[in-house]
């Protein structure tokens, strides 16, 4: 769905990662990162996306008086307070692990059911369900204190850290990150979604939607939902669970354990409720936490929350590979690649610290091959053709690889923001920055991040192009590493001549010899 930059290997075998999104899409800014720490760090321009304590308190009195914040036989375990995070919930007693922390019926849940049910409901029927919700949110908030939802809507943020929200001048300071192509891409799709369904809903039903929606309103429902809705509460099941989504991430939280459910209220009630339990032991006064996903990487992280995690395995760089039409062996390649459980594009997440996806060496090697290598393209190789290619073919082929990975890596470090200070500390320039430059450029951005002055965006920002650029460092580093071995490797002839007995172990050729 979403554009990513590519790593293309045309026939020619020259590669490149191409951004997709033209820099033309951001102002182009001589303000350096140094500069953008005073002027956020006086302004706090996102100061006003925390809710005022009296919607809090007016939220709270709301749940009390739909039976969720008080109960006949003991005090709630939580409550919404302000924490570092925005809202949380805060352990008003010591609860124990897996304790039930939150249970929320589902007549105050936000679905699609909820949205069929209201005014809008007839004109909403066939919506994707987070469209449907979106239009939901916007107009009960234009309703004001008309809204039965308003307690609810009053403490939801006016935005998150979420790039999806960043001002232009934000965004430039992840130019040239996959980061920046992806959010580039799903605010294009907001707004292809927003189109439609002015055009379809919310033009012709001004009686309903009597308040003006614009496209920043439908991207902060679209932000909304993208940060509170569970997990499993997408697509279909999409749903907003007022109180249970204040629960806020910890990353010392590691339990992959589903913490909710949904569950019949009792034995003989048919009504369903969000039961939300804590998966750790808190004491009275802290926050409940739990663990968002273990699996997303940082750049879906922000996307998605707004938030990043110092773990290496957080740091994910995406190549994508394709054999493109024009090769000269695309129908063979096409082929060999879908036996194999890949296609005409793949993509691979390269992760910091870790081995390079199994199959990524296989699939650049069977998109390079070509020459005097093309004969394990024929048909009777086809089933043995993928174990050739999970070692080395030939020394043409796997110096084709390292040069278009290596090449790639270089421009693709070659487009990210950079200071000044760190142009200055590279003697290679900006524009062939490399492997010696990137390290310069990764030292600055961790520079930065250590001397903690910087706006919570900024430090995404900085986080995130730093981790790209480690990520891309190693892939080049570890290409860098197998060029040098190239001339030491054992490539499929002399596999096969070992295979026949023609050749011993130290690369000897064995001559018959007579009795
Ligand atoms: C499900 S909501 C949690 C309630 C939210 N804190 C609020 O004020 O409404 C998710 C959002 O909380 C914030 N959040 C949650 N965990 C966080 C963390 N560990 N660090 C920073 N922000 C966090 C982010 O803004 C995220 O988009």
């Amino acid at each position: 769905m979403l554009a990513l930059p590519r790593l293309l290997l045309p026939p020619s075998l020259l590669c490149t990662i191409s951004n997709p999104h033209p820099l033309s899409l951001l102002t182009t800014t001589t303000t350096t990162t140094t500069r953008r720490i005073i002027a956020l760090s006086q302004s706090r321009q996102h100061a006003a996306a925390i809710p005022s304590e009296s919607a809090v308190r007016d939220f709270w009195q709301w749940l009390s008086d739909e039976g969720v914040a008080n109960s006949s036989s003991s005090p709630p375990p939580v409550k919404p307070e302000f924490v570092p995070e925005g809202l949380g919930l805060v352990a008003q007693r010591d609860i124990t692990k897996n304790e039930v922390v939150v249970e929320v019926p589902k007549k105050l849940w936000i679905n699609p059911d909820t949205v069929a049910a209201s005014d809008i409901g007839r004109v909403c029927g066939g919506l994707k369900p987070w469209v449907a919700i979106s239009l939901f949110l916007l107009r009960e908030k234009a309703l004001g204190s008309a809204s039965s939802w308003r307690p609810y809507l009053d403490i939801l943020p006016l935005a998150t850290d979420s790039p999806i929200f960043w001002s232009e001048e934000e965004l430039s300071e992840i130019q040239g990150t996959q980061l920046l192509s992806t959010i580039m891409g799903v605010k294009e799709f907001v707004q292809s979604e927003f189109i439609k369904v002015e055009d379809d809903v919310i033009l012709p039903n001004k009686d309903l939607f009597s308040s003006p929606i614009t496209f920043n309103d439908f991207l902060w429902a679209f932000g909304i939902l993208r940060s509170r809705a569970f997990p499993r509460l997408r697509g279909e099941n999409l749903a907003l669970i007022p109180l249970a989504d204040l629960i806020n991430h910890s990353s010392s939280i590691t339990s992959e354990d589903s913490f909710w459910e949904i569950k019949g209220k009792g034995f003989f009630s048919r009504e369903l409720i969000f039961s939300l339990r804590t998966p750790i032991y808190v004491k009275a006064g802290d926050q409940v936490y739990i663990q968002y996903d273990l699996a997303k990487s940082n750049a879906e992280l922000a996307l998605d929350y707004g938030f990043i995690e110092s773990r290496q395995d957080r740091e994910v760089y995406t190549l994508t590979l394709e054999i493109t039409e024009s090769d000269p062996f695309y129908g063979d390649k096409l082929d060999i690649a879908e036996t194999n459980g890949l296609g005409e594009t793949a993509y691979f997440d390269v992760i910091l610290g870790s081995p390079l996806p199994p199959s990524m060496l296989p699939y650049l090697r069977l998109v390079a091959l070509g020459g005097t290598d093309a004969f394990l393209l024929e048909s009777i190789f086809r089933n043995s053709v993928w174990g050739h290619l999970e070692l080395p073919v030939s020394r043409a082929n796997e110096e084709t690889i390292c040069r278009v990975v290596r090449d790639a890596c270089k421009s693709a470090l070659s487009a990210y923001h950079t200071t000044i200070e760190e142009r200055s500390t590279s003697d290679l320039g900006y524009l062939t920055l490399c492997s010696h430059a990137a390290f310069a450029s990764i030292i600055q951005d961790e520079k930065l991040m250590e001397e903690g002055k910087l706006d919570s965006r900024l430090q995404i920002a900085v986080a995130v192009r730093a981790g790209e650029k480690k990520v891309l460092k190693q892939i080049d580093d570890l290409f860098r590493e197998r060029e040098l071995e190239l001339d030491g490797l054992e490539y499929y002839q002399e596999r096969r001549l070992k295979d026949l007995g023609l050749v011993g172990e130290q690369g000897e050729i064995i001559f018959w010899e007579s009795k």
